[in-house]
């Protein structure tokens, strides 16, 4: 690849780096979806090939199961693996509780459905993803596409009922096209700016008709690895606050930027 990574990708990177430290020989992983977790599958690939790790790789998307291929990790579906060690995957944002908004990428179902069949869930994300409140970045849920607009309605009057939105609600684009995820869904991103209550939320949300999920994982998370452009990485821990702080070295290798070669 040609050209310096940024900082934010150096700081995505020594997260996923530091996350591999989660993962051991025999290990049932679930890996996640998106820029971040995109590293840690090609630093898992990199350590399937030059220092013999062994393990079965779960992904929630079709695209991170491909670039785990393309890099050598076994694949596994979930229903194989059964229950898994550990999983790891990015966020949008994460609070002090480690509550999260999950679904930029549109992987929410998937996502959450392997990280709650995990005996842990490691989020990795640089440390612009660390909000007081979540909600400035849009809550994406996942609705089936029959009916969305009458879905998109109800999730709208219901919000403004419980005082939580003002009807501001898009539907995710692909270009001219709805996005479509995975499920074959559509995605509705809530422009909320501030969740007072992500818990009721959730569980409003899930109780709509038309709902498949909704991008809030709440009690589901047990660490965050912070990264910062620098190197330095932070370990959150849900019982014990930050538990570990360390710097990391970005060392490019052909292998780790393969599938970014232009
Ligand atoms: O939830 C996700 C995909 O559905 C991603 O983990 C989230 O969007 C963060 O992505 P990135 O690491 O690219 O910032």
């Amino acid at each position: 690849m040609s050209g310096e990574l940024s900082p934010i990708d150096k700081a995505k990177f020594v997260a996923a780096k530091k996350a591999t430290e989660y993962v051991e020989s025999g290990m049932r992983v679930g890996m996640g979806t998106g820029s971040t977790a995109a590293w840690l599958v090609r630093c898992l690939g990199e350590m399937v090939r030059d220092d013999g790790l062994r393990i079965k790789g779960v992904p929630t998307s079709t695209r991170t199961a491909e670039l785990a291929r393309n890099v050598g990790i076994e694949v596994i579906s979930l229903d194989e693996a059964k229950w898994l060690d550990v999983t790891i995957d990015g966020a949008d944002e994460f609070d002090g509780d480690l509550n999260l908004i999950k679904g930029g990428g549109g992987a929410l179902l998937q996502e959450k459905i392997v990280a709650t069949a995990s005996d842990r869930m490691v989020v990795i994300a640089d440390a612009g993803k660390e909000v007081d409140a979540l909600g400035a970045f849009p809550l994406p849920i996942e609705v089936i596409p029959f009916g969305w607009q009458t879905t998109q309605a109800l999730v709208e009057e219901t919000l403004v009922s419980m005082d939580v939105l003002g009807r501001n609600s898009s539907l995710r684009m692909n270009g001219d096209a709805p996005f479509v995820t995975d499920e074959g869904n559509h995605i509705l991103d809530l422009h909320l700016n501030r969740i007072g209550n992500p818990r009721q939320l959730a569980l409003v949300l899930n109780q709509m008709p038309g709902v498949v999920e909704n991008g809030l994982f709440i009690d589901i998370c047990d660490s965050v690895v912070v990264g910062h452009g620098d190197g330095r990485v932070e370990v959150r821990d849900i019982n014990a606050g930050t538990v570990e702080q360390d710097r990391l070295e970005f060392v490019e290798t052909d292998n780790l930027f393969a599938d970014l070669d232009d």
